[in-house]
């Protein structure tokens, strides 16, 4: 069997509070693109989980999500395990890594999905997004896909009408990862005496942003105002930290047909939004003669309006 694990961006992410757990309250709008992984996974005699990967920044041992999420469901479904057995999972990577695009996050949700419908499981697409909150907090939006408002530490999924054909040139510098563990915690201790603490503070901040311009302009499909409602708090932090992260930012902002950029998760990935594919085929080229260094890598891509699914 073989899947396709979209990337995603933020077109939204606001941090409005603390939680016990010591995650963040979140109000965020996710968006699935087309830059994705692909996933084989067939079914083996023994009861073993083997993971293949040959990109040199992603580790094939337990701590790869793709491990996580294929033990998840050996824990969770014995007799499944016991009937057909273990399972080999291959990883052909694209997805840029720690890039704040949940590269691991999809790829844990393709592989859900994927042992879902080799074990004739049946499960809802909710049962498959709960499991996935075990595993992180990208999982459940990789599992549902396409233009999302997310709250709660993330897992909280609200659909919106899909977006899809608005064009993005994304870049992201292979040398530099953002540890997202560190983006928030720097966030809560530069920024964190702002946070909502009443129950419904936060309530009602989600219901704003609801309400507010960006969802209206996603609603209309009205590319240029989502454009220009982009949000990130994380670049508060990230971007004073990564230098080469706020230059791509402003290159990217200053080319003719960008119209709207923004850092992507706890980046470093910045993306550009342009309303036709040749636009952003020619800003890529354009950036590519401005910084000629082959360790800035640069995809043209565009909005989808699903998450992880069985290649055709
Ligand atoms: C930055 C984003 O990618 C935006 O979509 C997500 O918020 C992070 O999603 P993720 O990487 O799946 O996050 P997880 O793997 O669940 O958590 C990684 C780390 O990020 C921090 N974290 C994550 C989500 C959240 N709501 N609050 C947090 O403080 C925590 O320190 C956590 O240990
Ligand atoms: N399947 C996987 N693909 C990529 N990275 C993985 C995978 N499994 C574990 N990792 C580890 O997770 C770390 C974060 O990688 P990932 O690509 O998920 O970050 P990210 O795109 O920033 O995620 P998010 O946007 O959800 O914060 C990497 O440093 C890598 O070592």
């Amino acid at each position: 069997m073989k899947l396709i694990a979209p990337a995603k961006i933020n077109l939204y992410l606001e941090i409005i509070g603390n939680r016990p757990d010591g995650y963040h309250e979140l109000v965020m709008i996710l968006q699935s693109i087309d830059l994705a992984d692909e996933i084989e996974l067939h079914s083996i005699s023994d009861e073993t989980i083997r993971v293949h990967c040959s990109h040199p920044q992603v580790p094939t041992d337990k701590s790869n999500l793709i491990y996580r999420a294929a033990e998840l469901m050996a824990t969770k479904f014995p007799q499944a395990l016991a009937k057909h057995g273990g399972v080999e999972i291959t990883l052909n990577k694209h997805i840029p890594v720690a890039a704040g695009l949940a590269g691991g996050s999809t790829n844990a949700a393709a592989v859900l999905v994927g042992i879902d419908l080799l074990w004739n499981l049946g499960l809802t697409q909710t049962e498959l997004e709960d499991l996935g909150a075990i595993l992180g907090s990208d999982v459940p939006f990789c599992v549902a896909g396409g233009t999302v408002i997310a709250t709660g530490r993330g897992e909280q999924l609200s659909p919106l009408p899909s977006l899809d054909h608005i064009y993005i040139v994304l870049g992201k510098y292979r040398s530099l990862e953002v540890s997202t563990a560190w983006a928030y915690t720097t966030y809560r201790q530069e920024f964190g005496s702002t946070y909502l603490q009443d129950t419904n503070d936060l309530a009602a901040r989600a219901a704003a942003v609801h309400s507010g311009p960006i969802v209206k302009a996603i609603l209309e499909k009205d590319a240029v105002a989502i454009a220009q409602k982009l949000h990130n708090d994380l670049e508060k932090v990230v971007l004073p930290s990564y230098p080469q992260v706020l230059q791509l930012r402003e290159l990217f902002a200053s080319q003719p047909g960008v119209i709207g950029t923004m850092m992507s998760g706890s980046g470093p990935s910045v993306f550009a939004l342009c309303e036709t594919q040749q636009q952003a085929e020619q800003i890529q080229q354009q950036v590519r003669q401005i910084i000629p260094d082959e360790d800035l890598e640069l995809f043209v891509t565009r909005t989808i309006a699903h998450g992880v699914k069985v290649d055709s």
